[in-house]
């Protein structure tokens, strides 16, 4: 009886130990689990440092995403109430209030507003600022003074695409369509980490897609690029 108790009880106990230490993993990863959910149970990002912005082909209705291969990507196709010719003439007046800011001691921004007709210029506005770019100062000035019904079918035409704050102040103006010359990684290449112009990498399409209406958005145009960088050639030295 002695004997037969004394073989047993070694497998006893590691029956027991097995049973404790299986209890505390299970518990461990139950923590972990209700450390990823949200208050009511809705599982929460486990990286909250990526940034999870909805992807542009898929989530803007009736325009296709560029590809990044895809540089002379016009997304009007029909939708869009100017013309390549309209969109390339608006360029160049926008590059000519560029010029006008740099001789004012400013950035080589420019940018105009269109009316519907696609002709009609409303309004011209250079850059004015580390913050002031002239796509903010612009839509802050039209939604000012326009109906957004009526900026809504405006387009807002820009030497460079527009940054994260002033794609936003697009989309909070109402402003509903937007061309653009120069992508925002070719003004990237050009200041650098310059102190007055830290360019940021973020489509303004993607700023868009974030939101909750289609603001359509045609660029880059290639055929006028070396027109566009010129005024930032000597610039951010
Ligand atoms: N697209 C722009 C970048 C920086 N500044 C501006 O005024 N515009």
């Amino acid at each position: 009886m002695k004997n037969i108790s004394m073989n047993v009880l070694p497998v006893f106990l590691f029956l027991v130990l097995f049973i404790i230490v299986g209890g505390c993993i299970t518990k461990t990863t139950d923590n972990d689990n209700s450390g990823m959910s949200g208050p009511s149970g809705q599982v929460v990002s486990a990286n909250p440092g990526t940034l999870n912005v909805p992807d542009v082909e898929t989530t803007v209705s009736g325009i296709s995403g560029p590809g990044s291969e895809d540089v002379n990507y016009f997304s009007d196709g029909k939708d869009f109430p100017l013309t390549r010719e309209q969109i390339l003439k608006h360029l160049r007046t926008a590059n000519e209030v560029a010029k006008e800011a740099k001789a004012a001691g400013h950035h080589p921004f420019g940018a105009v507003l269109v009316a519907p007709d696609g002709e009609t210029v409303l309004m011209k506005q250079g850059n004015m600022g580390g913050l002031s770019h002239a796509e903010t100062e612009l839509s802050r000035r039209a939604s000012l003074q326009y109906d957004p019904d009526y900026l809504w079918n405006c387009t807002l035409v820009t030497t460079f695409e527009p940054c994260a704050m002033c794609s936003g102040n697009i989309y909070w103006a109402n402003i509903g369509n937007m061309a653009y010359g120069a992508p925002e990684t070719t003004l990237k290449n050009l200041t650098g980490a310059s102190k007055s112009n830290p360019t940021m990498n973020l489509p303004s399409r993607t700023v868009f897609a974030a939101g909750q209406k289609p603001i359509r958005v045609a660029g880059p145009f290639p055929e006028l690029e070396d027109e566009l960088v010129a005024p930032h050639r000597d610039f951010w030295k």
